[in-house]
């Protein structure tokens, strides 16, 4: 069974929609991320989750009970739901302790205390819990925020831009520790974010968002390889977009020759489009007689970026090859993998 349920949700604000129907299903432990640029509904969703935003069609349930729908609405304290905001949201007159215990209910004081510990020691701030959020650094209050929603041990974690407010020096450490918490204790989180980083280093999926809808759900890596439009393709990562004719189901012509797909083809024979190649997809080779010329070079240490023209168009190339100069005559091949042709 699904740890969430979003059937056909749709929301608006004064009669704007927000959220133009939208289905999503998380399985127990799993980590989504809701990703999308800014003002397309990341949030308005994951308040409607946490029953702090009305929907007007729809369904919302979590472990098979329906907490938002027609004639129901279960208030967001008894939905069984932790949050964790940007701005950590601590108590600043309460000290670690007591910010972190605020919301467990039902245990006695040996119980409280047992629970204080285990957070203590899972967020890896034993020692601290008599501090107060001021004394404390961006980083140990985020950690004290999640300890917080974990206390009272929620069926769902949401998180909404969590890692925005952290130095980016500690921020990908911090993801991948938070991310171990969560899978330790396998607990199903929604995550908000603007960044395909930081959502492909901390879910396990992506729904990605435009103007209220979901365009792609998937692993980071089918949205990355199997885009259903240039618009997912280009969210995820820079692309080339090369003229191609499909030739069978298989085979494509392109300016820099035939090239053959591991899978087949989404499109009929003689279609005419562009394929999506990646520029870590494509290699270049030293060839006098060459159709690519090197038209910039800019090397970045561990790697090189060049911009290559073939013909009337310019192509980005990602190489670990630094020889390449520009005016140099080349040959472009891409690497064999399955093609994508939009
Ligand atoms: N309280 C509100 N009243 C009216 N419109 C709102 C309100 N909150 C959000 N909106 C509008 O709803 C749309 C979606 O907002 P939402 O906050 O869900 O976007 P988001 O994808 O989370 O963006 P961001 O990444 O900037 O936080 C936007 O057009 C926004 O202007």
């Amino acid at each position: 069974m699904s740890t969430l349920s979003i059937r056909g949700v749709h929301s608006d604000y004064q009669g704007q929609q927000v959220l133009k129907g939208l289905d999503l299903n998380l399985e127990k432990g799993e980590i989504v991320a809701l990703l999308g640029p800014s003002g397309c509904g990341k949030t308005t969703l994951l308040r409607a989750i946490a029953g702090l935003q009305a929907v007007s069609q729809g369904e919302i349930s979590i472990n098979g009970e329906t907490l938002t729908g027609p004639q129901v609405f279960t208030p967001s304290e008894q939905r069984g739901v932790g949050m964790i905001f940007q701005d950590y949201a601590l108590f600043p007159h309460l000290d670690v302790a007591d910010n972190i215990l605020f919301g467990v209910k039902g245990l006695d004081k040996v119980e409280r205390l047992a629970r204080l510990d285990e957070m203590l020691e899972l967020v890896k701030l034993e020692g601290l819990a008599k501090r107060y959020p001021h004394e404390l650094s961006g980083g140990q209050q985020q950690r004290v925020s999640i300890a917080r929603a974990l206390a009272y041990k929620p069926e769902l974690l949401l998180l909404d831009e969590p890692f925005s407010n952290i130095d980016a020096k500690v921020r990908g450490e911090m993801m991948l520790e938070i991310r171990n918490i969560l899978k330790q204790r396998n607990v199903s989180a929604v995550f908000v974010t603007h960044s395909k980083d930081e959502a492909f280093v901390f879910a396990d999926k992506l729904a990605l968002f435009k103007d209220g809808y979901i365009v792609q759900y998937g692993t980071a890596e089918d949205l990355y390889t199997s885009p259903k439009d240039r618009y997912v393709a280009d969210f995820l990562g820079r692309g080339n977009y090369i003229p191609a004719w499909v030739k069978d189901d298989f085979v494509v012509d392109t300016p820099i020759g035939l090239l053959t797909s591991t899978t087949r083809l989404s499109h009929p024979v003689s279609y005419r489009g562009e394929i999506l190649i990646r520029p870590q997809q494509l290699e270049i080779s030293a060839d006098e007689q060459g159709l690519g010329v090197i038209i910039e070079r800019r090397f970045l240490g561990n790697i090189c970026h060049y911009q290559v023209q073939v013909a009337q168009h310019f192509y980005e190339v990602k190489s670990q090859l630094s020889q390449f100069m520009p005016g140099q005559k080349v040959h472009l091949q891409a690497q064999v993998h399955s093609l994508v042709v939009f």
